[in-house]
């Protein structure tokens, strides 16, 4: 079988790309998902995204994490995925779409950037040490002094297997507050059980845990390239009119070969 596939990255999270309107791809396959991620056997990516046909939609984005399985919702793929279905010509410049985590919109801004609105928030647990809650996708937040040298893999690792969270599991959002306001914010995450250079879910978490001290729009850095992250608080648990703003870029296009028995 020969799969088309096209690779793009937002802020350095990469994902393999599939136009699966005609529905050729089986989505149950997850040991070909987990292959077409592989860094060294296959294509390579953090995760991949499939896009179909949804009625009263212009398409649907079905996401798989780099181990092969469905995720919830990713927030760079959902950018990455506004990208590749501009390309297939699905929209103009704003799009509505279906996600596992309900229907989003998009926008693509006049500087090529995507605008992708988040579910609203509506639930945020505030710990001394840590914010929990669910943007789409479950994160862990909490602040840290000397990021840069931080152990993210082994620090993260420790806390997704903990024994609050190893059977379903959590994505875990180191953050350092800069002294021009900007967040810098690393992730270990879930699926793909490593660091990514960026996680979209993960840095509006982080955005909204911040919300206490920072307006909005709060600027993001993280190691794969700039966000932004708007948002209205209603206080500090609720949070509507959420947007996810920064870049998504093709990187290159290609065929796989797949033999089920490989
Ligand atoms: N990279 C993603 C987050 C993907 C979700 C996650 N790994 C999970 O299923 O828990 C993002 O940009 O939001």
């Amino acid at each position: 079988m020969t799969i088309i596939f096209h690779k793009y990255q937002g802020t350095g999270n990469d994902f393999v790309m599939i136009d699966n309107r005609s529905g050729v791809f089986d989505r149950q396959n997850n040991q070909l998902v987990a292959l077409l991620c592989h860094r060294r056997f296959g294509v390579g990516a953090d995760g991949l995204i499939l896009i179909q046909k949804r009625q009263d939609f212009d398409f649907e984005m079905i996401y798989f994490n780099a181990d092969g399985y469905e995720g919830s919702m990713c927030g760079n793929g959902g950018r990455c995925a506004v990208a590749f279905a501009h390309t297939l010509g699905l929209f103009d410049t704003h799009t509505t779409f279906m996600a596992t985590d309900g229907l989003h919109e998009a926008t693509i801004t006049p500087e090529n950037e995507i605008r992708l609105k988040m579910q609203d928030v509506s639930s945020v647990e505030r710990n001394p040490e840590f914010a929990y809650m669910n943007t789409g996708s479950p994160h862990y937040v909490t602040f840290s002094q000397g990021l840069t040298n931080k152990d993210v893999f082994a620090e993260g690792r420790a806390i997704r297997y903990n024994d609050r969270f190893a059977a379903v599991g959590t994505n875990v959002n180191f953050v350092e507050k800069q002294a021009d306001n900007t967040l810098f914010v690393r992730t270990y995450e879930r699926g793909v059980e490593d660091e990514t250079y960026s996680c979209g879910t993960g840095v509006t978490a982080a955005a909204l845990t911040a919300s206490v001290d920072l307006p909005s729009p709060i600027r993001i850095k993280t190691l794969g390239g700039n966000l932004q992250v708007a948002f209205e608080a209603i206080d500090s648990e609720h949070f509507k009119n959420i947007f996810l703003i920064g870049p998504a870029q093709k990187v290159f296009e290609g065929t796989f070969e797949y033999s089920a028995q490989a």
